[in-house]
């Protein structure tokens, strides 16, 4: 019965939290995002263009590396970036639990959010492997295939605003978390069958003063891949309804506000509780340098098809991914 953890920091702004994993024999240690919102494990190739800066990996090095023949793999991500190419299986150590047969795609074409990022040498997927996108033969994820090993088949990730955070895979931390865990039922309809979905049946805005309440239903994914919390048009109106400065910019695609605002809170209800994402998590950054003006962390989901719970919310809570009961836990820390 294994239990493992592994450190995740986040780059500035918080805009990601990265990972490290380490692949192959001898260990390539690769710096990941971490994806609770797809389920392909895909890493730079050492012989993909638009790789400098990277650090890459090398499956002709590895002596525990096949290639997995025929097969292929394709991924386009909301915010338009991509990537593609072919398929390995090796050795994928995280936090010391190791898979010894997990599918590595690598990446032969790459568009340049990614190349851009220097940051990162690819995703681990941690959605369900059900939208693995490899081709002929769907993978399954790093999770699921050492979820049988695991004390519980669970993990959680614990995202912090300015220092380090972890993953845990088989256990729940009870130091990482106050009160109690609340859980709701992971939602089965079509659009969002994959993912880590769950409905939050309410809302408010504001901080100990003025509250909003709001009785909208949300649909949405906990999405550790994703920077910001998009939810849907009424929602983000009422919460920038309280903001003065607000205003939904044509020309920033989405609400800025003066960067002097006062923020106020927004709190989620989740099954019998509720979590409250703090103020000053819902701006995210100036929206150039030195710019008064500041894109917030609240934007709008309209385009997107479902609601994202993105790292602005996720840090505000230790999040419970647990598979054993097709649920979803929120607790306070
Ligand atoms: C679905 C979606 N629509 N829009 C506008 C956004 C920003 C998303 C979320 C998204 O793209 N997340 C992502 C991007 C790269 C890698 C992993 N996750």
């Amino acid at each position: 019965d294994e239990q493992g953890t592994v450190a995740t920091a986040a780059t500035t702004e918080d805009t990601e939290w990265i990972t490290s994993i380490s692949v192959g024999t001898p260990a390539q240690t690769l710096p990941m995002d971490f994806d609770t919102g797809s389920s392909d494990l895909w890493v730079m190739g050492a012989s993909t263009s638009g790789t400098s800066g990277h650090t890459t990996y090398n499956a002709n090095t590895s002596t525990s590396a096949e290639a997995m023949s025929g097969a292929t793999w394709t991924i386009s991500y909301g915010d338009g970036s991509s990537s593609s190419g072919d398929v390995y299986t090796d050795v994928v150590t995280i936090g010391n639990l190791t898979v010894s047969q997990q599918a590595v795609e690598v990446a032969t074409t790459l568009s340049s959010e990614f190349t851009s990022d220097t940051a990162l040498s690819g995703l681990v997927g941690l959605a369900m492997s059900s939208i693995n996108t490899v081709k002929p033969t769907a993978q399954q994820t790093w999770f699921d295939n050492i979820k049988s090993n695991l004390a519980s088949p669970l993990f959680t990730a614990d995202l912090k605003h300015g220092e380090q955070g972890s993953y845990n895979f088989g256990y729940i931390d009870s130091s990482a978390y106050t009160g109690s865990i609340y859980y709701a039922d992971l939602v089965t309809s079509s659009t969002y069958a994959g993912f880590w979905s769950f409905v939050s049946n309410g809302y408010s805005v504001g901080s100990n003063t003025t509250t909003t309440t709001g009785s909208t239903a949300v649909t949405g994914i906990a999405d550790t891949g994703t920077t910001l919390l998009m939810l849907p048009d009424a929602v983000v109106a009422a919460y920038y309804a309280e903001v003065s400065s607000a205003v939904d910019s044509e020309q920033e695609g989405g609400y800025i506000f003066s960067c002097d605002a006062t923020l106020p809170d927004f709190t989620f209800n989740v099954g019998e509780g509720s979590i409250t994402v703090p103020g000053e998590y819902l701006n995210f950054e100036a929206i150039s340098t030195g710019s008064s003006s500041c894109y917030g962390g609240l934007q709008s989901d309209s385009g997107i098809g479902i609601s994202i719970f993105g790292d602005v919310a996720l840090k505000a809570a230790l999040v419970v991914f647990d598979s054993g009961n097709s649920r979803l836990g929120w607790a306070a820390k």
